[in-house]
């Protein structure tokens, strides 16, 4: 692992149950992941594209192999470390937004800081407020807030703790067009500009088009990459792969 890379998986496997009911989701999947990368994981449903981001931001164990966040290897942590690491380290975007519904837009946002007793640094937060766009709509509970500003919370969430990796797990899956480009603008931006780190798993091939790189996972594997992705290009390379696997 050299000072640039932010994240690493190496030869990561995940079997879920045991004997006949035995499923390989990873098949040993190697990958380095650079300061300010972003990087697409695309593949067929059921290919491990969750399972691999979710045992590499250490969300989930691997049965083989071990995944590193800034040179630790989560393995080696007991669960109060591996907590800490999740929360400083890492942040999250889910597809289905998972805001507390009782807290306002604010609140959501500093929570990971709240839960670890910690203050906000206001000039960081008021610039991730504003990138997000989301000024006027602090004292807003999440069932006020349209899909798309409640995702740009998550993202605002997610950045307040200024991590090194942020992991989006299908960000627009549940998003019009128009509030989607607007997370995947702002996901490049966190890389581009702020040098973070982003892992976004996409379907998508126009999401996909604004990474730095694609990963393509097929059984379990690492089947392919491709840098400088297009969406016409992605579309290519996933009709060639399995057919029927594109939505
Ligand atoms: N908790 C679990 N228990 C048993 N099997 C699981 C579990 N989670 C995932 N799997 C299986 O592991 C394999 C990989 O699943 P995973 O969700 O990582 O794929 P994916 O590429 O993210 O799929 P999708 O695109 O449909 O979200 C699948 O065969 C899935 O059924």
């Amino acid at each position: 692992m050299n000072e640039q890379t932010v994240a690493e998986a190496q030869q990561l496997g995940k079997v879920y149950g045991d004997g006949s009911a035995a499923v390989v989701a990873l098949a040993g999947v190697s990958a380095g992941f650079r300061r300010g990368e972003f990087t697409a994981i695309m593949g067929p449903s059921g290919s491990g594209k969750s399972t691999f981001v979710h045992c590499l931001a250490g969300l989930d164990q691997p049965t083989t192999g071990t995944a590193s966040i800034a040179g630790t290897d989560l393995g080696s942590l007991d669960d109060e470390k591996l907590t800490r690491v999740r929360r400083e380290k890492i942040g999250f975007v889910f597809q289905s937004f998972n805001l507390l519904p009782t807290l306002s837009a604010w609140e959501n946002i500093i929570l990971p800081l709240s839960l670890s007793g910690r203050k906000p640094d206001r000039a960081w937060a008021d610039r991730v407020i504003t990138a997000m766009g989301l000024g006027d709509r602090l004292e807003h509970r999440p069932a006020q807030l349209s899909g798309g500003q409640q995702q740009r919370v998550a993202c605002a969430r997610a950045l307040i703790t200024r991590p090194e990796l942020i992991v989006a797990d299908e960000p627009t899956g549940n998003l019009d067009s128009r509030s989607g480009a607007q997370i995947l603008g702002l996901l490049r931006r966190c890389a581009r500009e702020w040098q973070q780190t982003v892992l976004m798993v996409t379907h998508d091939p126009i999401a996909a088009g604004y990474a730095d790189r694609v990963l393509f996972l097929a059984d379990g594997r690492l089947v392919d990459e491709m840098h400088q992705p297009t969406p016409a290009l992605v579309l290519d390379r996933m009709r060639r792969f399995e057919p029927q696997a594109v939505r």
